[in-house]
């Protein structure tokens, strides 16, 4: 038995009704419902919803599936899509020279953990090549220059768009996207930033942590935007440090959580779970 689901995420204002008509499609349709999430933001009169559909119990494809929504997402006013999960997605990776976020996630992929397709990694360094092409992934090193960085963003997005790329994660990428690439690719490209935002934006933020004297210190998965650390939160976690630890313990501390955070956030990601409006998100457990 096929475990290929297709994926129905949507939002919308919300009214009473909604799962009721949206189920009717479905199951019209001879539609198997396998699981089903719902959230009702009443301060903002939205409604969010995921269902995954057993895609055997269809006798169609997932973009005919989308059309039979049609007139519905012309009543409700519905942000609609249909996924299917028999295409992984493309995600491409990206890092500067630390090598913690970028190796455990393609540690991750290797072992299966984390399902989705890497056609290649982009590097403003040489330093990561070596592990990536043991992974047997190509490696592109695309030095920016700080006098022209169009030069570099626009061989990036080259790139990008050559490998069909569904999703790129900045794992410590330290360059701050063109507002271009960043509207080019709006809620595609996942940051890992090394603070608990909206505590420390920027550039070394354990140095920050550090001279403020913090007691916890954290990470946080986000969409990039062209605001620098600000995009819509997918997720966070922190870790306890204590008053006798310098910089270089945070630093360590902090890469653990990092990695976890931005494997957790990818994973949500990746599964269709988590959906934005405004500068924020609901992620579906
Ligand atoms: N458009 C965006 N780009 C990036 C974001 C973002 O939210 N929006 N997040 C950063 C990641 N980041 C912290 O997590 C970060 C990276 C780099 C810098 C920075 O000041 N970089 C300098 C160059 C530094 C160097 O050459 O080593 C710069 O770009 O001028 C700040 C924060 C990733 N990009």
């Amino acid at each position: 038995m096929s475990d290929r689901t297709y994926r129905i995420v949507l939002d919308c204002p919300d009214r009473i009704g909604i799962v009721t008509r949206v189920g009717e499609v479905i199951t019209n349709n001879g539609g198997w419902i396998k699981e089903a999430a719902h959230y009702s933001d009443e301060e903002n009169n939205w409604f969010f919803s995921r269902f995954e559909i057993k895609a055997e119990s269809l006798s169609f494809s997932a973009e005919v599936l989308a059309q039979k929504f049609a007139s519905l997402q012309k009543e409700f006013s519905m942000n609609l899509q249909v996924l299917d999960t028999s295409r992984p997605k493309k995600v491409v990776l990206m890092a500067s020279k630390g090598s913690h976020c970028l190796s455990d996630l393609l540690d991750r992929w290797k072992s299966g953990d984390l399902e989705c397709d890497i056609p290649c990694v982009i590097s403003n360094h040489e330093d990561m090549r070596g592990m990536v092409e043991w992974y047997g992934i190509p490696y592109f090193c695309v030095p920016i220059d700080p006098s022209n960085k169009s030069v570099g963003f626009a061989e990036v997005e080259r790139l990008v768009t050559e490998h069909e790329t569904d999703c790129v994660v900045l794992a410590r990428y330290m360059q701050i996207l063109p507002p271009s690439l960043c509207q080019t690719l709006k809620h595609k490209v996942i940051n890992i930033h090394h603070s608990f935002l909206p505590s420390f934006i920027g550039a070394k933020p354990y140095h920050q942590a550090a001279e403020r004297g913090v007691k916890l210190i954290g990470a946080t998965c986000h969409y990039v935007t062209e605001d620098l650390d600000e995009g819509p939160i997918i997720d966070q976690d922190v870790v306890r440090v204590k008053h006798s630890d310098k910089v270089e313990e945070l630093v360590r501390r902090g890469k653990d959580v990092e990695k976890v955070v931005l494997a957790r956030g990818l994973r949500a990601h990746l599964e269709d779970r988590v959906l934005v409006r405004g500068n924020k998100t609901v992620v579906f457990n």
